[in-house]
């Protein structure tokens, strides 16, 4: 049975990487967000929003631990999964944990163009985003750090980058 959660920062990859790894191992992809999502029916800004970041992380838990239930999966966590309740070990637990690892510079450039659909990152300046970035990182690093597997996803940017970091991780991994 393979259960592989990837983790990481918003933006470090975790759908896009985890959307063309599951198929290339002929896994169900689950992506946390968009679990949640459709089980509200509720983006997960409007989520946000309605019940505070505090609601959120609850109802993000609940939904990982339904999620763990599945098995020949990929699932992709949110950015802020593992650094709230117990939800690191929890992973651990039910499978392999993949840290994808990038730079601050480069997450600065792919979140610049997509921070509207992210509520943390919504309406700030670039000078805001690249130090709210790095002091999040910080934070989290203690967190992401617990991950079984540490992976490289700097280079993410067209079909072919995403089809050799799929190699690479396959290899990382031993599937
Ligand atoms: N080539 C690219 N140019 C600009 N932005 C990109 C590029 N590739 C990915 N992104 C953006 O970077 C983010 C990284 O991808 P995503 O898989 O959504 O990360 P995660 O799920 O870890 O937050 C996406 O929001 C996407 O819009
Ligand atoms: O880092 C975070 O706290 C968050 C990351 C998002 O997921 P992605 O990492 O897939 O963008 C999403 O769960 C929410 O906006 C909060
Ligand atoms: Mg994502």
């Amino acid at each position: 049975m393979t259960r592989i959660f990837l983790i990481g920062y918003m933006g470090a990859g975790k759908t896009t990487l985890g959307k063309a790894f599951s198929r290339e191992l002929g896994l169900t992809f689950i992506d946390l967000d968009w679990y949640i999502e459709e089980r509200f029916h509720k983006t997960v800004q409007q989520l946000f929003s309605e019940r505070g970041e505090q609601g959120f992380r609850e109802l993000e838990q609940k939904m990982l631990h339904e999620v763990a239930e599945f098995e020949d999966v990929v699932i992709s966590a949110g950015g802020g999964t593992p650094c709230f309740f117990d939800n690191m070990d929890y992973m651990n637990a039910c499978g392999d944990t993949v840290f994808l690892q990038v730079e601050p510079e480069v997450l600065f450039h792919r979140l610049k163009v997509a921070k509207q659909q992210r509520p943390l990152l919504a309406n700030k300046s670039d000078e805001e985003l690249m130090n709210f970035i790095c002091e999040a990182l910080q934070k989290r690093h203690p967190f992401y750090s617990q991950a079984k597997f540490l992976f490289r996803a700097d280079e993410l940017e067209d079909k072919s980058q995403i089809q050799a970091s799929v190699d690479s991780l396959r290899k990382l991994l031993d599937k």
